[in-house]
């Protein structure tokens, strides 16, 4: 059985990515929030919008460091953030809900997300997919380099040199898979359940188009820079 060894190199990449995704978090203030303001419905989407709007400066600072990414073309750097927020906003929300927030935030945080518009049949998939990110009880590592990973999805709409994606998310898939290996020993298909959380993240893609619809359909307003990502209004 062949020694699986992370190189010099690769150990560099996965400091690189690791340092910053932890450096851009959520600021405090907006998540301490999230335990102040009256649950009304209207407050609730609020909140998630603020959220989700820090969230997506804080997407755009972590993708910029990610090594190589500024020397793709400009258009295809668009492209590939527009194409993978919403998954990676799902991947951090859920990351946030399994790492069990301090003193009952999840809580707090679940009851909001189920009480802001959002329609029943959005939520089971959601709430799956946050169940199925803890139960991989990933290291910050794994979900550093799974984030960079969708992110550099080369198919994504309107990408015009895919191969210059792959040659930049390929390094990253390959030091995963070894991590895995290293990190979960008994557990060979480790790698392989995180890929394929990403195929289910595709589908929330889809879900969550819905979502924003029956939003808009509602008369919800969401910020210019939500507005840009997501192409709505
Ligand atoms: C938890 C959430 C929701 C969110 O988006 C909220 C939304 C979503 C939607 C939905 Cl509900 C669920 N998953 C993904 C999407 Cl993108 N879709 O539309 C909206 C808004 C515009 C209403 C954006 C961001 C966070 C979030 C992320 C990280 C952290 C964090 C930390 O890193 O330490 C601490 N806190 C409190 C966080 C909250």
């Amino acid at each position: 059985k062949e020694k699986v060894k992370i190189t010099k190199e690769q150990q560099a990449l996965m400091k690189v990515v690791v340092e910053a995704y932890n450096r851009h978090q959520i600021p405090q203030d907006v998540a301490k929030k999230l335990l102040q303001e009256q649950y009304s419905e209207e407050e609730n989407f609020l909140l998630l919008t603020e959220m989700a709007t820090s969230q997506v400066q804080v997407l755009v600072e972590f993708t910029k460091n990610i090594p190589g990414f500024l020397s793709l073309n400009h258009e295809d750097q668009i492209a590939l953030l527009k194409g993978s927020a919403v998954e990676a906003m799902f991947l951090r929300s859920a990351q946030v809900f399994s790492r069990k927030m301090p003193n009952g935030h999840t809580e707090v945080l679940e009851e909001r997300i189920r009480k802001s518009g959002i329609s029943e049949e959005f939520m089971t998939p959601m709430f799956n997919f946050y169940k199925s990110i803890g139960e991989l009880h990933m290291m910050q590592e794994e979900q550093a380099l799974l984030t960079a990973i969708a992110i550099l999805t080369p198919d994504r709409p309107y990408v015009k040199d895919q191969q210059a994606v792959e040659r930049l998310q390929e390094p990253m898939l390959d030091v995963l898979r070894k991590l895995c290996v290293l990190q979960h020993p008994q557990e060979p298909q480790y790698f392989a359940r995180l890929l394929g959380r990403l195929t289910e993240l595709r589908t929330l893609n889809h879900y969550h188009a819905e979502m924003l619809t029956s939003w808009r359909m509602n008369d919800h307003k969401f910020t210019p820079l939500l507005c840009e990502i997501w192409d709505v209004e």
